[in-house]
């Protein structure tokens, strides 16, 4: 499991404070109103910026002084992050190995990882030859070869219409369940969030409540997520 100790981090006049426990394989939707910290509360787990206060376990380790790459966290951000320059192959590569020296197996797991999200065949392609949702699928495909055990997305689709938007929820929430991976992703869509949680936390001003149960929070939604959803 995930734990969030009385974690605090000020920058300016903003206070991100968080203090919960997130069990291991579950898929966690972030919502919250702009500027309420969701992306902040990624950038303290992914190790990008770190707590004043605090501290975060994994399984017990305490990794809150970890660096990004030493924390067991895979990433995908809104534009994907792909290199202009190199295959499709070589983009899902480089989250083995960032010199792209692969091994045989390697390369097969490459290969694997490419036709899980559907696109074999198309291993060759640069991703200006691919379209939004297929770079989408470049994208998740490296997330699956990395093999981490904690996934952070970051309103991972919101360039995608809502059909495809849809349909690559659905492929992460397989990714998930592929790794048996604990999923964090924060959205603005409570489409979304139905297709693919199973706990949520709400974040408002700076305060992320305890994930909750989906369900049982639209049946009995706090005052910001009421105001939030328009009921
Ligand atoms: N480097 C920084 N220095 C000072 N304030 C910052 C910094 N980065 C973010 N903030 C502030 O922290 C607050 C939280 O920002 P954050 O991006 O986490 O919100 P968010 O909930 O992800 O918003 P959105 O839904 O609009 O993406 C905002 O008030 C933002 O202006």
């Amino acid at each position: 499991m995930l734990e969030l100790q009385s974690i605090r981090l000020t920058q300016g006049d903003f206070t991100l404070s968080a203090d919960c426990v997130i069990p291991a394989g579950a898929r966690v939707a972030v919502i919250g109103p702009s500027g309420a910290g969701k992306s902040t509360l990624l950038s303290v787990i992914g190790g990008f910026e770190t707590p004043d206060a605090g501290r975060m376990l994994w399984d017990g380790v305490d990794l809150t002084q970890a660096l990004p790459h030493e924390r067991p966290i895979a990433h995908l951000f809104q534009d994907n992050n792909l290199f202009a320059h190199m295959s499709a192959a070589e983009n899902v590569g480089l989250g083995i190995r960032p010199n792209l020296r692969l091994t045989e197996a390697e390369k097969a797991r490459v290969t694997d990882a490419l036709a899980a999200v559907g696109l074999s065949g198309l291993e060759g392609r640069r991703p200006a030859e691919l379209s939004g949702g297929q770079q989408s699928r470049v994208a998740l495909a490296r997330v699956l070869v990395q093999e981490k055990p904690i996934i952070l997305l970051d309103e991972p689709f919101s360039a995608l219409g809502p059909a495809m938007r849809g349909e690559m929820i659905g492929l992460a929430k397989e990714v998930s369940e592929r790794l048996g991976a604990t999923m964090l992703m924060v959205t603005h869509d409570i489409a979304d969030v139905d297709r693919f949680a199973d706990l949520v936390i709400w974040i408002e001003d700076g305060q992320c409540q305890p994930p909750r149960d989906w369900g049982e929070m639209k049946a009995n939604p706090p005052q910001g997520l009421k105001s939030y959803i328009g009921t």
